[in-house]
């Protein structure tokens, strides 16, 4: 009941806030409507006794009456839906802010690798649409409950027992509760198998990964994991709705044999001449109606019940342990220009919920200026030590300085827009062109000349005249039929991205060219030395991480990183003679190559 309370408290107020103007009519009408449904039980009474008394006349005008009060009843309905619809609209995308806040306005993202959190949002995600839905429930249930107290009123004033009646819908009420219990539980149980259905299904159908499964001979593989992961979820689904489907059953029998003792006693009432037959007409038609109203209440609350779980998992979402925000004690400013460089002194870490360091006291410095190369084999640490000097996760043990300040005490939003990124997993935001480009500063983005200079940086000139509509023209198919791209292209769109930031204090590529051709790959890192020492001027580090040693042996400082600790640091020729690890990593791609 608290959870009902709150849940409503919760609707209301979303609603009030989007559109109090619309709700306040759309409760008008629908108190109207739900009125006119008592009301027509007593006109059928009234219209019974008068043709049974022969006054024609009388009966006639209660029959045309009861027919303007349908049509009007039903009109209500449509009207008042248009308006809560609307209202449902609004709150929907209230809701879906405060969602994208709760994922997005952390310091960190450790959250966003926590699958629990991930599971929460999806669903969150699924059931933000039925936002109308919840709210009508509520506009409905309270107005249900006037129905029934006006209903319960007239069967008392004919005969006092009839006022259990209403006492008969209680079974329903309550197994209704523990029904949309056990449908929660089952679909909170198959939430994993269905997560790994869609996926499965997004594997075998997107363009990308299902010509690569066909070339592998994998669809076969997929489809067969798809259809077990989707029979486990809905084998689960279906107990539970099983379960619920006969608990409420089980309630509705209860209220049957209610309705029954009710037909029995006003009959008896009528017998001994103490009531009318119109009254006995009234009575059934109330009673009709009390089981509509009860069956119409269910409903209604177990979509309140369901919206109180959205409720609890948008709480979740808020009160999610993420990193404290700065005490502005702490707070120091992100320097203009780097006059050292960035330190990383005895940075250890190991991902939320694991014991496992991926970093080991690792000590770096990365001159201010410099061009800076992360090498090692996969899974050495490097995205995570590209992780850690972007802030999105802090250092478990150790700290990274930035030229001196510890990087904890500067606001993270400051530091995150004084650095430009390409990451391994780049996104492919498929927007326009502009769009796609311009968010690296948006502040930049109506600039044409900017962006195009930024696009011609990049190599991306190809794709500019490959787009219809050129800057302005769609990318992919994400929301509209946008011109399709290859991965390397999306990259090179990626790395036009994190051009149009000016001057960043730190420039990270992970990986910038994985996705592009050989003579590609040449041109960026020619263009990229050469961006390095443009972002020097501002004392600007740049720090990329590659596995091809023709671009890393460019760096000025490279660093070899094996099982998350710094192995060997110097430049190419200092490390091949010192003949460690990146000599035969070298070497064995040399070979590979020649
Ligand atoms: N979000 C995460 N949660 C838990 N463990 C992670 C996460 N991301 C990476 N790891 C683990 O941390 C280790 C280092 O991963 P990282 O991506 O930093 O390596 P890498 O050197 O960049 O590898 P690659 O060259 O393959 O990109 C790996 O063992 C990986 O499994």
């Amino acid at each position: 009941m608290k959870n009902l309370a709150r849940t409503a408290r919760w609707l209301l107020t979303l609603a009030w806030q989007a559109d109090r103007a619309r709700l306040l009519k759309a409760i008008v009408l629908l108190t109207l409507g739900y009125l006119a449904t008592p009301g027509i039980a007593l006109a059928l009474g009234a219209f019974t006794d008068n043709l049974l008394d022969g006054r024609l006349g009388a009966t006639f005008v209660i029959g045309v009456l009861i027919a303007l009060v349908l049509v009007a009843e039903l009109m209500m309905g449509h009207f008042a839906h248009l308006y809560y619809y609307e209202v449902g609209e609004l709150a929907e995308s209230r809701i879906n802010s405060e969602l994208i806040r709760y994922v997005n306005g952390t310091p960190g993202v450790e959250h966003l690798d926590n699958a629990k959190f991930a599971d929460t949002v999806t669903l969150v995600r699924e059931e933000i649409q039925k936002a109308r839905a919840y709210i009508e429930a509520l506009l409905q249930v309270v107005l249900l409950g006037g129905q029934l107290i006006l209903t319960t009123v007239i069967l008392a004033s004919l005969e006092p027992w009839l006022l259990l009646l209403p006492l008969g819908a209680l079974p329903p009420v309550i197994m209704g509760r523990y029904a949309q219990r056990s449908i929660d539980r089952s679909r909170d149980a198959a939430v994993e198998q269905n997560r790994l259905a869609r996926h499965l299904l997004h594997v075998a159908t997107s363009s990308s990964s299902a010509k690569e499964a066909r070339i592998l001979g994998a669809e076969a593989a997929l489809k067969r994991r798809h259809e077990r992961s989707w029979r486990e979820a809905t084998a689960k689904l279906w107990r539970g709705q099983l379960a619920g489907a006969a608990l409420r059953a089980l309630g509705q029998v209860t209220f049957a044999a209610a309705v029954c003792a009710t037909v029995y006693l006003v009959l008896l009432q009528a017998v001994r001449g103490l009531v009318t037959v119109g009254d006995v007409v009234l009575v059934i038609t109330l009673a009709v109606q009390v089981n509509a109203q009860v069956a119409a209440a269910l409903s209604v609350l177990s979509t309140l019940h369901a919206a109180g779980h959205t409720l609890r998992r948008l709480d979740s979402l808020k009160t999610w342990p993420t990193r404290e925000p700065r005490t502005p004690a702490a707070v120091r400013p992100v320097p203009a220009r780097l006059r050292h460089g960035i330190r990383l002194e005895a940075v250890s870490f190991s991902y939320p919920g694991s014991d496992r360091p991926v970093l080991r006291e690792v000590d770096l410095d990365l001159p201010a200026g410099r061009t800076v190369a992360l090498v090692g084999e996969n899974g050495a640490g490097k995205s995570t030590l590209v992780k850690l000097l972007c802030g999105l996760y802090e250092p478990t043990a150790g700290r990274i300085l930035v030229d001196g300040v510890d990087l904890r005490e500067m606001p993270p939003e400051e530091w995150r827009s004084a650095i430009s990124t390409l990451f391994q997993d780049f996104a492919r935001l498929e927007f326009t062109l502009r769009e796609n480009v311009g968010v690296g500063d948006l502040a930049r983005m109506g600039n044409d000349d900017v962006l195009t200079d930024v696009l011609g940086r990049a190599g991306a000139e190809p794709i500019v005249r490959r787009v219809p509509g050129g800057l302005d023209g769609a990318l992919g198919h994400g929301y509209t039929d946008g011109a399709e791209l290859s991965g390397g292209q999306w990259q090179t769109l990626g790395l036009a991205r994190s051009a149009l930031r000016d001057q960043p204090l730190m420039l990270v590529l992970d990986e910038p060219a994985a996705a592009l051709d050989a003579a590609a790959e040449h041109a960026t890192f020619e263009q990229y030395a050469g961006s390095a020492g443009e972002v020097g001027s501002n004392g600007g580090v740049t720090l990329f991480v590659s596995h091809r040693f023709s671009t890393v042996r460019m760096a000025d400082r490279i660093v070899v990183l094996e099982g998350g600790r710094v192995a060997e640091i110097g430049d190419h020729a200092e490390l091949l003679a010192s003949r460690g690890l990146y000599a035969d990593l070298f070497e064995l791609q040399a070979r590979s190559y020649s």
